[in-house]
């Protein structure tokens, strides 16, 4: 038995996250695994999916399994994506470049974050690095996170710049007008490193205010710990990121503005943080070609829905109108992706998980993370009698009766 402050050799993503939980400094380490307020929705992502059971087929020759799709037509090997993460090279010096080589190696979906701390350009070069192996099906894939800011003239200058150089979809995040309260990060006053950045507006027309928040941090954190804590009461009362996001990110943003940025590119639009049908049919008649059903998480709006609850509802909702839904919030094993696929999502996608590969092993932790992920689902797929994606459908799952306290 590994004793708890231990690191182990991984061979699940939870011994990942244990690893990076005992490695990676605390202003970080908080910021990469709090949820919002009491986290119930946090938790409530993971536990959500044990209620869920698996009703398996047999005797279906499973001696092959294949796990390769298509996202909005573009083939990749797997139906495993990764989630955008500001600020990876908090986890490690590498960062983006390292996610997107291992995600680029895996020929898996990646959406880099507004808000990376390695440049959209910078980050798909090091993806266009690795060489296609065309021995295997699928392709590299990656799309963009889109943060909305205040300044038109700025969002529409980074959506050029993604279209550019091979992003293939914006992914807008519609769930963060504000901040949701993290608690830990208020106490920590949460700071990005000084020799980190923003990368994305680093450009001399559209040197952001972060910059100058952050300078401000630096500050405060110059002088000792109490004063420091004395100081935030007074100034400010919460994280560093809460007052960037207050001076920059447009909380007025509303489906007209998905119109707009629609009528603004050709690339197809995918709509971050649904959770309701209601929402789910907007989406649609604003014009997106996916929905992401995401709680952010669990670190925006605490208390609502697990994402793989709300699920079905979205599901429903956009039923034959021929728009692809994905989920992402909690998916830490192989059976949950199978559940996730069952229920009808396209495509699932991990936030934390990647975080904790990078913060064990750079770009080859991610590559484990994804690689664990994987085997977890391809076993699951056999095991459950599906030789191919098509093979996964509704008969798959159903809700469970037994209560989790006695799993
Ligand atoms: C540290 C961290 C940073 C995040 N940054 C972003 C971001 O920049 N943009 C965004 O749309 N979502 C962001 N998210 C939310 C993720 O895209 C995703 O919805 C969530 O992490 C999925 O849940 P999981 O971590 O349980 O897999 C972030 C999440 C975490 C944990
Ligand atoms: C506007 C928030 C940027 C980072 C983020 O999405 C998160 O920390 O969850």
């Amino acid at each position: 038995m590994a004793r708890r402050d231990q690191r182990l050799v991984p061979i699940s993503l939870a011994d990942l996250e244990h690893n990076a939980h005992i490695t990676m400094d605390l202003n970080a380490l908080d910021y990469y695994r709090s949820g919002a307020n009491d986290m119930q929705t946090l938790r409530d992502n993971q536990e959500a999916f044990t209620r869920l059971r698996l009703r398996p087929r047999i005797l279906r020759d499973v001696s092959k399994v294949d796990t390769q799709t298509t996202l909005l037509g573009h083939p990749v090997a797997s139906p495993i994506c990764i989630s955008p993460t500001a600020m990876q090279r908090l986890a490690n010096d590498e960062g983006e470049k390292a996610t997107a080589r291992a995600a680029a190696k895996a020929k898996k979906c990646m959406i880099l974050s507004s808000w990376s701390t390695t440049s959209a350009e910078d980050t798909i070069a090091a993806g266009k690095e690795i060489p296609v192996q065309h021995d295997t099906p699928g392709l590299p894939l990656f799309w963009f996170q889109l943060y909305v800011y205040k300044d038109r003239a700025m969002t529409e200058s980074l959506i050029r710049r993604v279209e550019k150089v091979g992003y293939k979809a914006l992914v807008i995040t519609v769930d963060t007008p504000f901040l949701g309260r993290r608690l830990a990060d208020v106490r920590n006053v949460f700071t990005l490193p000084s020799h980190m950045s923003m990368a994305n507006f680093e450009t001399k027309e559209s040197k952001v205010t972060m910059a100058n928040i952050l300078k401000q941090e630096e500050d405060i954190s110059n002088i000792n710990i109490n004063e420091k804590a004395a100081e935030v009461k007074v100034v400010r009362q919460e994280s560093s990121l809460a007052a960037y996001v207050v001076s920059q990110i447009d909380p007025s943003l509303n489906w007209k503005d998905i119109e707009w940025i629609q009528s603004i590119t050709k690339l197809p639009i995918i709509v971050k943080g649904v959770l309701t049908a209601e929402d789910a049919e907007l989406a649609v008649k604003s014009g997106a070609k996916g929905i992401l059903v995401s709680n952010h998480g669990g670190r925006q709006l605490d208390g609502v829905l697990a994402t793989i609850d709300a699920l079905p509802e979205v599901l429903d909702a956009v039923k034959g109108k021929g728009v692809e839904v994905y989920l992402d919030g909690g998916v830490r094993k192989g059976t949950d992706v199978l559940k996730a696929l069952a229920l009808g999502a396209r495509a699932v996608f991990l936030g934390r998980p990647i975080l904790w590969g990078l913060a064990h092993d750079g770009e080859a932790g991610v590559s484990l993370a994804l690689d664990l992920l994987q085997k977890e689902f391809e076993l699951a797929m056999a095991l459950a009698g599906c030789c191919k994606i098509a093979d996964i459908n509704r008969a798959h799952v159903q809700h469970g009766t037994t209560p989790t306290s006695r799993l």
